[in-house]
């Protein structure tokens, strides 16, 4: 997978390079480009901003520079001619899920365009929205002050799904909101050594060794921390899945 950032904070994205992401680039498995939008800007101060028309506070990133490094950037691929996913980080997207990650993970090349400010011109959108798959997305009701912090989770959100990337192929297959049997449940809590700590000890059933037992304890501590902090879901949540889960444990 090709994944492109287009921003005016490249340092933001440093920790692409570390850890898990860092180590899928190294591997060949993810090859990530991030680009100073300034380079596409010739004026002495760089500007990439301007006063909102219609006035309003704050200011808007102008489309020139944004559509000169899209070119560019699209030109470079040679993702066998496929074109890029659009993915625009923004607080009035839809919002980004596991699901969207999953879909993300299987596309071949991804180009995220961070904004600041109070967004992009409305017209970039529309330029690009013609001819490639755009997506506005959110990553939760709140606003930041750039959409870097976004990329970074969007991008590890994706890298993680790709195959041989996470070390334990099934790590992901129960993760929270992970389609399937556990779908729509939060993850249970989890223990590991020592045995004991602090004059705390381990669920008995956990050392009990009967693995139905334990993943109907699992599945029982999923569903009761889920009413507790996600009461939204269980609305949501399929009665005849908890039937099949059951039936499966
Ligand atoms: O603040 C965010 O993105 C930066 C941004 C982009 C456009 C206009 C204002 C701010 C954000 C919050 N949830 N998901 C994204």
């Amino acid at each position: 997978m090709r994944i492109d950032v287009v921003t005016i904070f490249p340092e933001y994205l440093e920790p692409l390079n570390v850890s898990l992401v860092g180590k899928a680039r190294a591997r060949g498995q993810l090859d990530v480009r991030v680009h100073d939008l300034r380079e596409w800007t010739h004026d002495k101060h760089n500007t990439v901003d301007d006063t909102p028309y219609g006035g309003g506070p704050g200011m808007v990133m102008k489309p020139e520079p944004w559509g000169e490094a899209l070119d560019a950037v699209i030109e470079s691929g040679a993702q066998g001619e496929e074109l890029p996913v659009l993915v625009v980080p923004t607080p009035s997207g839809r919002p980004f899920t596991q699901e969207l990650a999953v879909e993300l993970s299987e596309k071949p090349w991804l180009v995220f365009t961070p904004a600041r400010y109070e967004g992009i011109d409305r017209r970039v959108i529309e330029e690009y929205g013609d001819r490639l798959d755009v997506r506005e997305v959110s990553i939760g009701d709140y606003v930041l002050a750039g959409g870097e912090a976004p990329v970074l989770v969007m991008v590890e959100a994706v890298a993680r799904l790709l195959p041989g990337v996470l070390g334990n192929a099934e790590s992901h297959r129960d993760d929270s909101f992970a389609p399937g049997a556990m779908a729509d449940l939060l993850e249970g809590p989890v223990y590991t050594k020592p045995p004991e700590w602090r004059g705390r000890g381990i669920p008995d059933v956990l050392l009990s060794g009967h693995h139905g037992k334990i993943a109907r304890w699992r599945r029982d501590e999923a569903f009761r921390r889920t009413v507790h902090n996600r009461p939204d879901l269980i609305e949501r949540a399929d009665p005849a899945a908890f039937d099949k889960k059951d039936r499966e444990i």
